[in-house]
C-alpha cells in the first residue's frame, strides 16, 4: 500500500427499527455526518477470507437489516440514504418512536412444588386464582401480631401468567422463551433474569435438573438454536467483541476446543465436574424456521458477580503452587479471601491444596461507535457497558456448548459454592451471542449482524437476619442485597422517567415540550451503583426484550421476603423496554488482532469541464481511516487516561463504601427495631398479664366486701325483722322469754363467748375480725342491749300527770340493768307516742306501753350501735365541721365513743390508719346512706306497724 488515501473520521449512527411480524418499519438517525466511512471490500469470492488491507486505522462496521426488510433496504444504499437524514430532527423523532414503542417487561411467575416433608410450611400459601393472579396469605397472620407483620394478611398480585407447581420445564420453556429465541436468531436482542429468594427454583429453572424431561430453559435454548441453525453455520472470519462489535479474527480464533476443559483435569475439579448435570440425553426437539440467506454464528461468554466484582467463569484457573503455611493460615476458616484466591481442598490422597486463581474484570462503557449515539447521548447515561476481558467463545454445537457451561458452572462452584454448598451466592450470567451474515456478502463485513440473549441466574435474595451471616457471608449477603436493591431503584426511576416522558408526550400538541427538554429533566437512573445493573444497563436504555421469571416457593417461611419479591415484580412489569430490533446501525470498528484494522475504503468520481473545456472524469479509491487505536488490549477504543480513569476508580470504590455503610446502617437499624418491637411487645405482655392478676384481686376483694356487705345488711335485716315480729305478735312475748334462734346465738356469743356457730351466719372476713366495726361486733351490741330485758320483768311505774317520765329513776327495780343515756334517750323520745296512744288506764295497758317503750329503746340502741358500725365503715369522708386531731387510737376510740363527731384519727409514724384500711378493703361503695339511717330510725320510732316500714327502709 504505496498511498493510503486519509480522510477525515467520523462516524454515522444509525437506528433503524423494525417491528417484528411485518410492523412498519421506523428508521431513526442518531447522527448524521457529512462523511461516513463505508467500507467496500473487494469481493475475492464467497468462500475466502476477504483480502483485508492491514491498517492502523478502523472502519466502523454497518449491521444489515434482518430478512424482515426487504432486500434492496438490507445494502448499503440504505445507510447512504440514511446518512443524509438531518440529524437533530431525526433524533427527536425517533425518540419519539422509541418512547412509544417500548413494552413493558414481562413477568412470568412460577410456584415451586413442595418436595417433601423437609418444608417447614404443609399449606402453601400462594394460591392461583386465575392464569395471570395470584392471591398471597400471610400464614402466621393468626398467630403473629400484625404489627410485626411487615405484610398485609391477603395480597393479589398480576402476572403476565403464572405457571403451577405441576408446570413441565418443557412448557415453561415454550411459554417464556423460546419467543425470545426467535427474537435471538432473528436479530433482535434479549434479557431473562430469574428473581426469587434461596430455594425457590431459579437455578432448576435456568439450568433444570439431572431427571429426563428436566433440563433447564439454557440448555433446551442451546438445542433450540442449534436445531435451528443445522447447516447454516458461518466461519469464524468475524468475531464479537464488546458489547455490540465485531471484528475481524486474526490468528487462532477463540472457538471451542477440547483443551479448553482441560483445567478439570484436576482430580478434585473432576469430581465437582462430575457432579454437574451434562442434561447429554436431554434434548429439547424444537425447530425454528429461520432465514436460510444467512449463515450463524454462536459464541458464549458465561460470567458471574460476585461481592460486587465480575469473574469470567470461561477464564482459565490458574493453578499456582502450594501456598506457604502463613498464607494459607490466612486464609483458614475463609473459603475465599478478597483477594480472589481459594485454597481448593483436595482429595485426602493428595497433601498439598491446590491454588487457584482469577481476575476480576472492569466494566467499561461502550464506545461511541458500537452504540452509534452521540457524545451528548453517552455522556447522558444511555450507553451500553460491557465487561473488558470477557473471554467469548464460539461453540458450533449444543453438545460443546453445554460443556463449555458446564466448566462454567464448575468455576461457579468451586469459587462461589464452596462457602455454602446449597446456595448461589453470585449472578450468573450466560450470555449468547449470534453473528449473522447474510450469504451473499460474506465479504462485506457491513452485512454483519449481532444480537445477543443473556440469561441471568440471580442470587436468591434474603434477609441476613434470617441466615445468621456474619464476616463474609454478611459481605455476600449485604453484596447480594445490595444489586439486587440497586435493580430495584433502577426500575423505579426508569418507570418514573418513562411516566413523565408519557405524559409530556401525552400532551397537546401545543402544550408539548421538546423531548430533549424533557429528556433532560429526568432522573438519572442508578445503574452504577451495582455491577449487576451496570452490565445489564445496555437492555433497559438500549434494545432488547426482557423477561423476568419470578421464583417463589410457598412453603418457605420467608413470607415477608416473596412479598418483597412480588412487590418487586409488579414494579418490573411497569417498566418498558424497546423490544429487540433487527438494526441497522453503525458497528463498532473492526479491528484485527495485533491493532491493524481495514481502512474504511470508498469510491469516488470527481468530474471537471466546463464551457469552452473539455469534460473529465477521475475515478479515485478513498481509505478513510479512523482514530488511532489506543492500544487497549481489551480493544477499548476510549482513550486512556490514567488520571482520569484512577479518579473514576476512587469514586466508584467511596461510593460503593458509602452504599455499603448505608446498607449494613439500614440492616442494624431495621433488626435493631425489630428487636425494640419484640421487647416491647414481651414487656406489654407481661404488663398485661400483671394487670389481669390485680384486676382478678380486686374482683376477688371486692366481692369480699360485697359478701361482707350483705352479710351486715342481712344481719341487721333480721335484727329488726326480729323485733318487728316480735312487735306485730306482742310486745309482751319478749318479756315471756320466748326466745328464738337469732337471740340464743346472741346469748351465746355473749355470755360464752365466741362460738363455731357463729361464721355461719356471719362469713364475712370482717365479721371475723373481732372489734367494735365487724359484724360480730354489732350483734353483741344489739344482744347487749337486748339482754338486760330478757332477763328481768321491770317494774311497772306510774305515768305521772304531765306524762314526762314514764320511767322516774326511783321506781327502777334494782336487778334491772340501769338504761343506757341513749336508751332513755329513745324512752323519752317514745314517751309522746305512748302518751298519744289510746290510754288505758288499766294495768295490762300500762304494761304494754312499758314494753313498747323498751322495745322502742332497745330497738334505738340497736340502730345506735348499728350506726356506729356504719360510721366506721363509711368509705367516703364528709367534709366535717371541724376535725381534732387524736395522737393515737385509744384517744380516738373513746372520742368516738363520746360520739364524737368530727374526731379523725392521726396514725403514728409506721401505724396504719384505720379508716384507710377499711377504705382500701371496702372500696368506694357506700353501705347505708345517712337518710337511710335516719328512715331507719324513724321507722322504729312509730307504732308496731313500723316493723315492715323498716325492713323497707334497711332493704333500700
Ligand atoms: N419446579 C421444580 N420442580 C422440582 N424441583 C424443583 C423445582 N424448582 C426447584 N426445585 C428443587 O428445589 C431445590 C432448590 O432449587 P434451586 O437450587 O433452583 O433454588 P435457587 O432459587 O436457585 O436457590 P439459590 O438462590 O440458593 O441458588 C432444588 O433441589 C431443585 O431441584
Amino acid at each position: 500500500m504505496a498511498s493510503k488515501p486519509k480522510t477525515t473520521a467520523t462516524r454515522t449512527s444509525t437506528r433503524s427499527r423494525t417491528a417484528v411480524n411485518s410492523v412498519p418499519t421506523t428508521t431513526r438517525t442518531t447522527r448524521a455526518a457529512s462523511k461516513t466511512n463505508v467500507a467496500a471490500q473487494p469481493s475475492t469470492g464467497t468462500s475466502a477470507k476477504p483480502a483485508i488491507k492491514r491498517t492502523t486505522v478502523r472502519k466502523p462496521l454497518l449491521n444489515r437489516d434482518n430478512s424482515t426488510e426487504p432486500p434492496e433496504r438490507s445494502s448499503g444504499k440504505k445507510v447512504a440514504s440514511a446518512q443524509k437524514q438531518p440529524t437533530s430532527r431525526t433524533t427527536t423523532a425517533t425518540s419519539l418512536n422509541e418512547d412509544i414503542d417500548r413494552e413493558p417487561i414481562k413477568a412470568y411467575l412460577r410456584i415451586r412444588p413442595r418436595l417433601g416433608d423437609a418444608e417447614p410450611i404443609s399449606q402453601p400459601y400462594l394460591d392461583p386464582i386465575s392464569d395471570t393472579a395470584v392471591q398471597m396469605t400471610d400464614p402466621y397472620a393468626s398467630s403473629v401480631p400484625s404489627r410485626l407483620s411487615s405484610a398485609n394478611g391477603s395480597s393479589i398480585y398480576t402476572f403476565s401468567h403464572i405457571f403451577p407447581p405441576e408446570t413441565q420445564q418443557a412448557d415453561f420453556f415454550n411459554k417464556t422463551t423460546l419467543p425470545l429465541v426467535r427474537d435471538l436468531l432473528g436479530g433482535r436482542s434479549g434479557l431473562l433474569f430469574t428473581y426469587g429468594v434461596t430455594n425457590s427454583g431459579k437455578t432448576y429453572t435456568i439450568q433444570g435438573g439431572s431427571e429426563p424431561g428436566s433440563a433447564g430453559i439454557l440448555p433446551r435454548t442451546l438445542d433450540v438454536l442449534f436445531n435451528s441453525i443445522e447447516g447454516l453455520h458461518g466461519d469464524d472470519t468475524y468475531r464479537p467483541i464488546r458489547l455490540n462489535g465485531v471484528e475481524l479474527t486474526e490468528g487462532p480464533s477463540d472457538s471451542f476446543s477440547p483443551h479448553l476443559l482441560s483445567t478439570s483435569s484436576a482430580p478434585a475439579l473432576a469430581d465437582i465436574l462430575d457432579d454437574i448435570p451434562s442434561g447429554d440425553g436431554d434434548i429439547d426437539p424444537t425447530l425454528l424456521t429461520v432465514d436460510r440467506n444467512h449463515e450463524y454464528t454462536v459464541w458464549l461468554s458465561y460470567s458471574e458477580v460476585y461481592n460486587e466484582k465480575v469473574y469470567d467463569l470461561f477464564a482459565a484457573i490458574d493453578s499456582r503452587d502450594t501456598p506457604s503455611p502463613q498464607s494459607s493460615q490466612a486464609h483458614s476458616g475463609i473459603p475465599r479471601s478478597t483477594s480472589g484466591f481459594l485454597n481448593l481442598p483436595l482429595p485426602s490422597s493428595q497433601s498439598s491444596p491446590l491454588l487457584l486463581t482469577r481476575k476480576a474484570l472492569t466494566v467499561k462503557p461502550c464506545p461511541l461507535s458500537d452504540t452509534g449515539l452521540t457524545s451528548a447521548e453517552a455522556a447522558s447515561g444511555s450507553a451500553g457497558k460491557y465487561v473488558a476481558g470477557l473471554r467469548q467463545i464460539r461453540v458450533e454445537s449444543a453438545a460443546q456448548a453445554k460443556s463449555l457451561l458446564r466448566l462454567g458452572q464448575l468455576h461457579r462452584r468451586v469459587f462461589g459454592t464452596l462457602a455454602n454448598s446449597q446456595s448461589s451466592r453470585s449472578h450468573a450470567l450466560v450470555t449468547i451471542k449470534v453473528l449473522r451474515v447474510h450469504r451473499g456478502e460474506k465479504n462485506d463485513p457491513t452485512s454483519i449482524q449481532t444480537s445477543r440473549l443473556t440469561l441471568v441466574d440471580l442470587a436468591g435474595s434474603e434477609r441476613t437476619k434470617h441466615t445468621q451471616t456474619s464476616g463474609d457471608r454478611l459481605r455476600e449477603a449485604g453484596n447480594i442485597n445490595k444489586s439486587l436493591m440497586v435493580l430495584g431503584q433502577c426500575m423505579e426511576t426508569l418507570r418514573a422517567n418513562q411516566r413523565t416522558l408519557a405524559r409530556s408526550l401525552g400532551a397537546p400538541n401545543g402544550a408539548r415540550m421538546d423531548t430533549r427538554d424533557v429528556k433532560r429533566g429526568l432522573a438519572v437512573v442508578p445503574f452504577r451503583h451495582s455491577k449487576l445493573t451496570e452490565v445489564l444497563m445496555d437492555y433497559f436504555v438500549g434494545e432488547g426484550k426482557a423477561v423476568m421469571i419470578v421464583n417463589v416457593n410457598p412453603y418457605d417461611t420467608g413470607f415477608d421476603e416473596n412479598s418483597h419479591v412480588m412487590r418487586f415484580s409488579a414494579l418490573a412489569r411497569e417498566v418498558s423496554t424497546v423490544p429487540g430490533t433487527a438494526v441497522t446501525r453503525v458497528l463498532p470498528a473492526v479491528k484485527a488482532r495485533g491493532s491493524e484494522v481495514v481502512p474504511h475504503r470508498r469510491s469516488v468520481t470527481l468530474s471537471t469541464g466546463g464551457r469552452n473545456k473539455k469534460a473529465s472524469e477521475a475515478h479515485l479509491e478513498v481509505l478513510e481511516e479512523d482514530e488511532e487505536p489506543d492500544g487497549d488490549e481489551d480493544g477499548d477504543d476510549e482513550p486512556v487516561n490514567p488520571l482520569i480513569d484512577a479518579l473514576f476508580d476512587e469514586i466508584e470504590r467511596l461510593r460503593a463504601q458509602l452504599f455499603d455503610a448505608e446498607l449494613r446502617a439500614a440492616v442494624v437499624e431495621a433488626d435493631v427495631r425489630e428487636e425494640v418491637m419484640e421487647e416491647m411487645e414481651a414487656r406489654m405482655q407481661s404488663m398485661e398479664k400483671m394487670f389481669k392478676r390485680r384486676l382478678m384481686m380486686e374482683i376477688e376483694q371486692h366481692e369480699k366486701k360485697l359478701d361482707a356487705k350483705i352479710d351486715m345488711m342481712n344481719q341487721a335485716r333480721r335484727d329488726i325483722g326480729h323485733s318487728d315480729a316480735e312487735s306485730d305478735q306482742g310486745l309482751i312475748d319478749v318479756t315471756e322469754g320466748d326466745e328464738d334462734e337469732e337471740e340464743a346465738h346472741m346469748e351465746s356469743d355473749q355470755f360464752d363467748g365466741p362460738s363455731d356457730s357463729a361464721p355461719s351466719r356471719s362469713p364475712s372476713p370482717l365479721a371475723r375480725k373481732g372489734n367494735g366495726a365487724n359484724g360480730r361486733s354489732i350483734l353483741r351490741t344489739i344482744a347487749k342491749s337486748q339482754a338486760p330485758m330478757e332477763l328481768d320483768e321491770p317494774e311497772v311505774t306510774s305515768q305521772d300527770d304531765d306524762g314526762d317520765s314514764f320511767l322516774p329513776q326511783d321506781t327502777q327495780s334494782e336487778d334491772e340493768p340501769e338504761l343506757s343515756r341513749k336508751d332513755k334517750i329513745s324512752m323519752k323520745k317514745a314517751q309522746p307516742l305512748l302518751a298519744a296512744a289510746p290510754s288505758p288506764v288499766f294495768e295490762e295497758d300500762v304494761k304494754a306501753g312499758r314494753a313498747k317503750a323498751r322495745k322502742v329503746s332497745e330497738t334505738d340502741t340497736k340502730l345506735a350501735g348499728l350506726q356506729q358500725c356504719l360510721d366506721e365503715l363509711k368509705l367516703q369522708d364528709k367534709p366535717r365541721d371541724s376535725t381534732v386531731v387524736i395522737p393515737d387510737k385509744k384517744a380516738r376510740k373513746a372520742a368516738v365513743a363520746h360520739g364524737g363527731q368530727g374526731a379523725e384519727y392521726v396514725p403514728q409514724g409506721g401505724e396504719v390508719d384505720t379508716m384507710k384500711k377499711k377504705k382500701r378493703q371496702l372500696g368506694k361503695n357506700r353501705v347505708v346512706t345517712d337518710d337511710e339511717i335516719a328512715a331507719i330510725i324513724l321507722g322504729t320510732s312509730q307504732d308496731t306497724g313500723g316493723g315492715k316500714q323498716l325492713r323497707r327502709s334497711a332493704r333500700h
